[in-house]
């Protein structure tokens, strides 16, 4: 499309300078003006100049044209401004003409490099893949190939370590020695020629990783490189591989010329050295298969890093692609453009050669004119005088005709001048009207040089960016590459420094496998032995221990019963009189406060001490046992359940509950449903415990459930009107006390049991308004008894078991109480106070025993002397406000537990009392002492164990201390004195 720029400068001019026409003006004021050389001066202006001398001619005339006409001087000095102008512009055309050109013709040198590079690029690229593509081919082929005769080094090296089991005895050659000698021999030197091309090969393979970390001084470029990263790494490993063959193959002609002397040599002497030489070919069959293993790794990185290459490549290769689009683009846009150029080129060069011809066409038609009106001019005074002297002489009508018609010609002429005067100026406009187009090209092409010029800078920048990418592309890979081949190295010289220190440690360990196997041989045998002995001992052991287990249970069965026949005699001599303390916990009625803080503690080492915070200072009292807040209704019926089962043996038991209202007394004694006390646990093991004596005695258990208000009793099991009966006690004629009109319920059953006591509670509850209140006042007996009569003997026994909850034992103020709660709480007193008197006689063994003083005592006589076993329950609360109430219950369970025996003393049946039982709190409860006082015997209080203030004793020994008067009887001494001795006391 464009031609070079040397053929552009040798072409003429695009534009040529457009004439300028300036006419000719005759003469002034009509008057003919003589312009000879203006006709040269147009002719060499307008092209046609033949003659040489023009210049000359020109300059004469233009002086002369100067001087005649002056708009005609202008038109020449604009044309020559013109001509210059445009021959200015012509040459600045031109030059940005060529500078296009130039420009276009980088461009188009650009894009042909572009598409040479890159098909260069296409090419390496199909070369890379393709030599890949082979290389790995070879590579798998030899990998196979190192494989299999891998095996077969291996195959051969079992066969050499089989030889010399093969080897005939020493004594069937003479030759052997020398032949051994001379294999020996041989072996040494391959073994050294083997180490040796053991090292050349790690020099050479040191030599390849060199070659991989030396930078590539000469800094090619990438895409013009012969082989990539992938392809030199390939060769590297190639050449490794090739080596690792060619030694496997020394190595095989080795094994195979050592089997060959093996079997040639068969003789003593050299195995040894044939042993180590197997084994040291294995050693080196090993190192070969690890460093196969190596390559392997180094083969897959390095085709995972030429796929790395090549996805880079191609991303490369779209960027490039993507810009060849833009190139292309840009250039059809300035195609476009240098068409529409060449287009307007032509169409302006076409109108300037239609107006030379034009001009040239005018020019000469002047020129005619001219020379026509030269013609004429110089015909004119000739014509003017003869027509003067033909108007003076004679007017011819030719000439006038002539005359008429040449001034017709003139005028015509004139006219004629006058068109081309306008058409000049005409074709001046449209000079100027092209010029100005020519113009706008130029700025045009300006514009499109200078896109040129920043699309070009841009595709260099982009070419330059992109080349830079792939560099740096090219250059982290090597990078990666040169990092992986130093890690391959130092792992590949781990690998051989650890297989090297691993050597003597397996021929170490094959060793102890040998000498292993050797006693794991024998294993069997021994475990055998040592299982057998083993078992013997250990039956032998087992009989012993079976024995003495025998003999342990014997004398636990014997201890066991010496336990119990002792816990009995214990109990007896205890007085049979034992006093428990139970605190209840905090309940929702103590309310909050300070009022309401617990003033109870308890010791650690001692379950019979319990200490009270009585305004400031600790009191401390001592009974048999203490039941904390947190001791549940099974630790409490535990304690008292040879107490219960007593009464099948024929005791009579009873057990009080003693304590202010709200202490836990009912709780203690019946419990809540969920969690039954004392009296129902009781007669469940009264059922137990007869029932397992069944197959001997045949028992009868009998119930009556009664209560004493006011000193009134009431049958709790008789329905209907006679509810509100009262009662009385009888004795009968043989001394036995019985209650007419009790109602007597047999029971046999637990069931039957809740029947009863629902039934009791049931008129309780009717015939009170407020249960609680009353149940508080009054007290409530529960009287079992347990008939049985031996099967085999015929033998009778009958006990009682009365379980007795006590009316409420809080002090009544004489003047807080009158009237009904009056006769109640003076009912309360003399049943309680009766209750401690008895209890009193007895354990100070009194002649008289006032058991007629109340209902309850009266009512229980049978069961608080004699052989009976009695146990009373102190129930105290923890709190504050019932710190004083709780200080009476203990000083009175500390007394009952701890009457001094003193003196008998007489009693009368009016309840007089004699002695320090005087001073008992029970019987204080009308004094004003017994208000929260300090109780009146605690002047007799000795200090006892931990500060404890009990009385002082007699001068008798303590356990005299427990033993009772006359309802005791003297007969109860030796048999204390035999338990005594029993306990070593
Ligand atoms: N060991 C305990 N564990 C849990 N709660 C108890 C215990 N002892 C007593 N209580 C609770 O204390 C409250 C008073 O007990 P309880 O009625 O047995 O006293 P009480 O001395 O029999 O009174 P009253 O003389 O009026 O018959 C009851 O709500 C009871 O449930």
């Amino acid at each position: 499309m464009f031609s070079s720029p040397s053929k552009i400068k040798r072409q003429e001019p695009v534009f040529k300078t457009p004439m300028t026409y300036s006419p000719r003006v005759i003469g002034i004021n009509g008057k003919p003006m003589p312009s000879p050389s203006r006709a040269e001066l147009w002719r060499q202006q307008l092209g046609l100049n033949d003659d040489p001398n023009s210049t000359d001619n020109l300059s004469d005339s233009d002086s002369d044209q100067e001087n005649l006409n002056p708009s005609a001087n202008i038109s020449l000095v604009e044309y020559r401004a013109l001509q210059r102008e445009l021959d200015e512009r012509n040459t600045q055309r031109d030059e940005l003409l060529f500078k296009v050109k130039t420009l276009t013709d980088k461009t188009k040198h650009y894009k042909s490099r572009l598409e040479r590079e890159e098909s260069t690029k296409r090419q390496h690229m199909k070369i890379l893949c393709k030599t890949q593509e082979t290389q790995l081919q070879e590579k798998e082929n030899l990998i196979s190939n190192l494989q299999g005769l891998l095996e077969e080094n291996e195959a051969r090296v079992q066969q050499l370590e089989q030889g010399p089991v093969k080897c005939r005895p020493l004594g069937d050659n003479n030759n052997i020695p020398h032949t051994g000698g001379r294999t020996t021999m041989r072996l040494i030197e391959e073994v050294k020629r083997l180490q040796g091309e053991k090292v050349d090969l790690t020099r050479r393979l040191e030599e390849q990783i060199q070659l991989f970390t030396v930078p590539n001084p000469e800094g090619k470029e990438v895409g013009q490189e012969p082989q990539g990263p992938g392809g030199e790494h390939g060769l590297g490993l190639d050449k490794t591989v090739t080596d690792l063959q060619k030694e496997n193959h020394d190595l095989r002609d080795t094994i195979d010329r050592l089997h060959k002397s093996g079997q040639s040599s068969d003789t003593g002497p050299c195995t040894t050295d044939t042993e180590k030489q197997v084994d040291k070919l294995q050693g080196e069959n090993d190192r070969l298969q690890e460093e196969m293993t190596d390559l392997k790794q180094v083969y897959s990185q390095s085709t995972d890093m030429v796929k790395q290459g090549a996805k880079q490549y191609q991303q490369l290769d779209e960027e490039v692609s993507k810009l060849r689009q833009k190139i292309t683009t840009l250039e059809n846009q300035l195609t476009r453009k240098s068409e529409e150029l060449a287009t307007l080129q032509n169409k302006h060069r076409q109108e300037q050669t239609t107006l030379r011809s034009e001009s040239q066409a005018t020019a000469r038609k002047m020129r005619e004119l001219q020379a026509e009106l030269t013609a004429l001019h110089a015909k004119e005074p000739e014509v003017i005088t003869k027509i003067k002297r033909v108007e003076v002489q004679t007017e011819s009508e030719d000439l006038k005709r002539n005359y008429s018609r040449c001034q017709e010609e003139k005028a015509l002429l004139q006219t004629e001048v006058e068109g081309l005067q306008l058409e000049v100026t005409e074709v001046r406009g449209q000079l100027q009207e092209a010029c100005r187009q020519c113009q706008e090209k130029m700025h045009e092409m300006t514009r499109l040089e200078q896109e040129t010029e920043t699309v070009t800078r841009e595709l260099m920048d982009e070419i330059d960016s992109v080349r830079k990418e792939k560099e740096e592309a090219v250059r982290s890979v090597r990078h990666d590459l040169e990092l992986e081949l130093a890690t391959l190295r130092m792992k590949y010289q781990d690998v051989c420094l650890r297989v090297e220190q691993l050597k003597p440690i397996m021929v170490q360990l094959v060793r102890e496998y040998v000498l292993l196997q050797k006693q794991a041989k024998k294993f069997p045998t021994v475990i055998k032995e040592t299982v057998s002995q083993v078992k013997k001992e250990t039956t032998r052991a087992i009989r012993g221990i079976n024995d003495y287990n025998q003999e342990l249970i014997k004398k636990y069965h014997r201890e066991m019963a010496l336990r119990k026949k002792f816990h009995n005699e214990l109990v007896e001599l205890k007085g049979n009189i034992r006093v428990f303390c139970r605190v209840r916990p905090k309940i929702s009625e103590d309310g909050h406060g300070t009022m309401s803080q617990s003033v109870v503690t308890y010791d650690q080492d001692d379950d019979g001490l319990i200490h009270v915070n009585n305004k400031g200072r600790s009191q401390t009292f001592e009974v048999d046992r203490v039941f904390t807040e947190t001791s549940t209704q099974i630790q409490v019926f535990n304690e008292v359940q040879s107490l219960v089962t007593s009464c099948i043996d024929g005791y009579n038991v009873c057990i009080f509950a003693y304590g202010q209202t709200g202490s836990g007394k009912t709780y203690t004694m019946e419990g809540p449903p969920d969690d039954a006390g004392i009296n129902q646990r009781a007669l469940r093991e009264l059922f137990r415990e007869t029932s397992s004596r069944g197959c001997d005695w045949t028992y009868k258990i009998t119930v009556t459930v009664l209560e004493i208000y006011n000193e009134v009793i009431r049958d709790l099991l008789v329905t209907g009107d006679d509810t509100y009966t009262k009662l009385d006690i009888k004795m009968n004629t043989d001394g036995q006390l019985h209650v007419p009109g009790l109602c007597v319920k047999e029971v046999q059953s637990v069931e039957d049991v809740n029947r009863v006591f629902a039934t009791g509670q049931k008129n309780r509850a009717t015939a009170t308004t407020n249960m609680n209140e009353h149940s508080s006042r009054s007290h409530a007996l529960l009287c079992v008894t347990v008939a049985g009569v031996n099967k085999t003997t015929n033998v009778q026994s009958t006990g009682k078991l009365n379980l007795v909850d006590l009316a409420g034992s809080e002090r009544v103020s004489k003047s807080g109480a009158d009237g009904t709660r009056l006769k109640e709480a003076q009912s309360i007193n003399k049943s309680l106070s009766s209750l401690g008197d008895v209890i009193h006689a007895l354990r100070s063994r009194q002649s008289h025993v006032p058991y007629r003083n109340s209902r309850l005592t009266y009512l229980l006589q049978d069961s608080l002397g004699g052989d009976s076993k009695t146990l009373m329950i102190v129930q105290v609360a923890p709190v504050e406000k019932n710190q004083s109430e709780t200080v009476c219950s203990l000083n009175f369970a500390q007394r009952v537990r701890t009457v001094e025996l003193g003196q008998a003393s007489r009693r009368l049946e009016n309840g007089d009392t004699e002695g320090d039982y005087a001073h008992s709190p029970m019987m204080k409860s009308s004094t004003p002492s017994r208000n929260g006082g300090t109780p009146s015997r605690s002047a007799h209080l000795t200090p006892s164990r931990s500060g404890v203030s009990t009385p002082p004793r007699s001068g008798t020994t303590p356990l005299m201390s427990f033993n009772r008067s006359t309802p005791l009887g003297s007969a109860s001494r030796p048999k204390i004195a035999k338990v005594a001795s029993k306990l070593n006391l």
